[in-house]
């Protein structure tokens, strides 16, 4: 095996030195980390012409492709990594390339984390940014995003009360999920739909859609017109806090939420959707809340595997309902012409008191892929 040193300044990260035992490849960087790399790793990451169309950011080759070669030599210097194969193959790596895949820090980077909250206390924390500036200017994008990752919530004001308006937000937000409920949606209390939102009835917090695959990624709601009465207060709640305490104070009962699947539904003319999930979704690599399907009304009548999981059913879901329906947790507010609320419908709980007069709604949903896409590339995700 050889070894030549070099020394190219340009690269951030520089190699102390290299180790090679049996098929793994031990990257030692200067000032840490160390990180080992299997061979077929090292194989399948080649970034050659013929191992990868760097044009498209894809992989040129199928797995099944992938030979099972041996390393004959390993040549490094501070700035790159530079591996013979057995079948003649030459793949060259530059340290910082390298340096990204310590896995502590790599799954650490891809991790969101949120901020939890109870209580309207959060309302300062949360952005408002004028329209005109949010369509305009990338850090006034970026306080939005910033908003939804951290808290779940962001505040778009100076919109005139109009779909129109309203829907040029929710483009700029990832774009529009089409639903059966249209693309951008109108809501009053005439039952367009066979659901309570069409009507003025109170609404506990919950997350919409528990009875798709897609759950939407954002919602947003702008109310355009309150005329003649009184009410309609919106209710948010911070269903990852919730999740959080119930870990804390009935971790039984967390388990349960986390790992039985619960049926969401809904049926109208010609639609009926179910779906099957846990309740809360985690991350089984760092054990993070992933999502909440929190719907009371939207449950399906279920048949139990037995009476205990029956009974675990019912104590866990008013357990999670205590926090969510606790006044000290949620954050009540109006909503008025000109201000549009835009909620991350993974995590928050929205819900509505009872109102009287002409009330008018309009928004849209926009799909989870979407809205991360838009953090992501603003670089505020990985
Ligand atoms: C928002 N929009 C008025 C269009 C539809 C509301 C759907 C509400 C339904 N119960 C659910 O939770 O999914
Ligand atoms: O009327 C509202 O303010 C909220 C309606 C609602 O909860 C929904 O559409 O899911």
């Amino acid at each position: 095996m050889e070894f030549s040193v070099g020394f190219n300044e340009n690269s951030a990260k520089k190699i102390k030195n290299v180790i090679f035992v049996e098929r793994t490849v031990r990257v030692n960087f200067e000032n840490g980390p160390s990180i080992p790399f299997e061979d077929c790793w090292l194989r399948d990451h080649c970034r050659c012409t013929q191992c990868y169309h760097a044009n498209t950011f894809q992989r040129a080759k199928h797995i099944l492709e992938l030979p099972d070669s041996k390393i004959l030599t390993l040549q490094f210097d501070k700035n790159s990594l530079t591996i013979e194969w057995d079948d003649k193959h030459t793949t060259e790596f530059t340290a910082d390339f390298l340096s990204q895949f310590d896995y502590k820090t790599w799954k650490n980077n891809r991790r969101l984390k949120p901020r939890l909250w109870r209580g309207c206390n959060v309302a300062d924390r949360i952005a408002k940014v004028h329209v005109d500036k949010f369509l305009d200017s990338d850090d006034s994008s970026k306080e939005v995003f910033q908003s939804l990752l951290d808290y779940g919530v962001a505040f778009i004001t100076g919109v005139q009360p109009s779909a129109e308006a309203t829907e040029t937000v929710c483009k700029a937000l990832g774009g529009i999920q089409h639903t059966i409920f249209g693309a951008t949606w109108e809501f009053t209390t005439v039952a367009d739909h066979a659901d309570t939102a069409y009507t003025n009835l109170p609404l506990a917090a919950h997350n919409d859609n528990i009875y798709w695959t897609e759950a939407a990624g954002l919602q947003i709601l702008h109310c355009i017109e309150h005329t003649n009465g009184t009410g309609g207060e919106t209710i948010l709640v911070d269903g990852f806090y919730g999740a959080t305490c119930l870990k804390e104070d009935h971790p039984e009962d967390y388990e349960f939420l986390t790992t039985y699947e619960i049926e969401g539904e809904y049926i109208e003319n010609r639609h009926h959707f179910t779906h099957s999930a846990p309740v809360i979704q985690i991350d089984k690599n760092t054990e993070d809340i992933k999502q909440i399907r929190f719907n009371v009304y939207d449950r399906s009548a279920m048949a139990f595997r037995s009476g205990r999981d029956c009974r675990l059913y019912y104590r866990s879901l008013k357990n999670l309902a205590r926090y969510y329906e606790n006044k000290e947790n949620q954050w009540i507010f109006k909503l008025v012409p000109g201000l549009v609320m835009v909620i991350d419908n993974f995590r928050l709980l929205h819900g509505r008191n009872g109102f009287t007069g002409r009330r008018v709604l309009c928004g849209a949903y926009v799909s989870r892929s979407d809205w991360l896409d838009k953090a992501r590339s603003l670089n505020l995700i990985q």
